[in-house]
């Protein structure tokens, strides 16, 4: 989609579909590939940025999987029942030597002595002094894990844009690696404006508000691989114009809340042209949020957000979380279904985003509606876990059908 240029700019002409805006989206953004290394420690929740190969093998050696006794028996039909015993290694040992004929005390974990191919239980044999009488139906090679048989050597174990979890600290460690590289962090800047708006914690004047849009989306998008900062700014266009300047140099995503309309208060847009930006897609048929654009600023990716709170949520779900994904070198997440619990009609050409709660029921997952109706309500919004996409496509939803959701959040996935 090419950029929309200034001189034929007619923000109330140019609409794009949802899906459109969709792949207009994930087109500006483009994997940042770039890596910090990080030790071992703090590398949980971080991506990695490059394959892992093993640099030894796991187990590194052969080791007894009991406690018990060290014996070689295999080939000789049977051993002597009564065997002295006449080594010891525990984990941590060095790995000894069987002497031929005897048998060696061993620990869980401890290296197999050179010589043994099997290992007997302690529970499994009688001890007299030196001598240890073995029962009679041995196995051979039980009770051993061989080198190598979890992880080989110069195998890759994890793969680039893996999220590092307490299972990969478990492989990483294991492996007797300290220190990762992982994706450098995202840097999203996200800058609120309205003249109407105060921090939570100071007076509110009359006609004022507190600046919720600052604190949900700096919560809705930070995680371990994102930054974010927030910045408030009234609806001033030449202070505006001046921050988006400075933020193009640092950010990675430049996002504004609000402004977007056509109200003469809403600048965002003409700021954005204006600090060198460009524009590919200024209104989207949608609701809630259709006062909403995409573009470049610099090399930065810019969305700039409607400000009525769902509007502004809900956009930042369908549009910013999947860019942080390409941004960050992940996978799109599979698109999510559900089945409605409720009816619904909506106009032609425009996709509606409903806010749900989302439950299983008989191994299913079921929509229910969250209401009233209105994208200035907080309290809606925080009722639901979930939006459900009604497809331009489809003017009228039956219960029972199945229609995409975006959870809120994605837990097992998360950047
Ligand atoms: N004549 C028209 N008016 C409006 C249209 C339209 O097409 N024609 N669109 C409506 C829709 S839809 C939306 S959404 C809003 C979007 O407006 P803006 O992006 O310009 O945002 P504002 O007008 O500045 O604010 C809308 C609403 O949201 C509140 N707000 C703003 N920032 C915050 C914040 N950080 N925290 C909490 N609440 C915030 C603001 O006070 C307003 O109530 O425009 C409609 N109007
Ligand atoms: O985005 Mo506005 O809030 O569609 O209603």
């Amino acid at each position: 989609m090419p950029a929309l240029l200034p001189d034929c700019y007619h923000f109330e002409r140019v609409m794009v579909s949802f899906e459109a805006a969709r792949l207009a989206a994930m087109a500006l953004a483009t994997p940042l590939d770039l890596r910090d290394d990080v030790p071992l420690a703090h590398a949980r929740g971080r991506i990695l940025a490059a394959p892992i190969e093993a640099p030894r093998s796991l187990p590194p050696f052969d080791q007894a999987a009991m406690d018990g006794y060290a014996v070689h028996i295999a080939g000789k039909g049977g051993v002597p029942s009564v065997l002295p015993v006449t080594g010891r290694t525990i984990a941590g040992d060095p790995p000894g030597v069987l002497a031929p004929g005897t048998a060696h005390r061993i620990m869980t974990g401890a290296a197999l002595p050179s010589g043994a191919d099997t290992v007997v239980m302690q529970e499994h044999v009688t001890r007299r002094g030196d001598l240890v009488q073995l029962g009679l139906d041995l196995k051979p090679g039980a009770h051993i894990r061989r080198a190598g048989e979890d992880v080989t050597q110069g195998s890759v174990v994890l793969d680039r844009g893996r999220i590092i979890g307490w299972k990969e600290i478990a492989l990483l460690g294991a492996l007797g690696i300290d220190t990762v590289a992982v994706v450098r962090p995202l840097r999203i800047t996200v800058l609120t404006t309205g003249s109407e708006l105060h921090a939570a914690g100071t007076p509110l004047p009359p006609g004022a508000i507190y600046d919720s849009n600052g604190p949900m989306l700096a919560a809705l998008l930070a995680g371990p691989n994102i930054d974010v900062v927030s910045l408030t700014f009234s609806d001033d266009p030449a202070a505006i114009t001046r921050a988006l300047q400075e933020i193009k140099e640092t950010a990675d995503i430049v996002i504004t809340s609000a402004g977007m309309s056509v109200g003469e208060g809403d600048h965002v847009r003409d700021a954005v042209l204006r600090a060198g930006g460009e524009l590919d897609v200024v209104k989207v048929a949608m609701k809630p949020g259709k006062p909403l654009a995409f573009g470049k600023l610099g090399n930065a990716c810019f969305v700039g957000l409607p400000g009525n709170p769902q509007a502004a949520a809900f956009a930042a779900l369908a549009f910013v979380r999947p860019m942080t994904r390409v941004l960050l070198g992940q996978a799109p997440v599979d698109r999510m279904t559900a089945e409605m619990t409720f009816t619904f009609t909506h106009k032609p050409d425009r996709t509606d985003l409903l806010p749900v709660r989302l439950s299983v029921e008989r191994g299913r997952l079921i929509a229910h509606r969250c209401g009233p109706d209105g994208s200035h309500r907080i309290m809606t919004m925080a009722c639901a876990d979930a939006i459900v996409i009604v497809p331009n496509a489809q003017t009228a939803v039956e219960a029972g059908a199945v229609l995409e959701v975006l959870p809120f959040d994605q837990s097992h996935s998360d950047a």
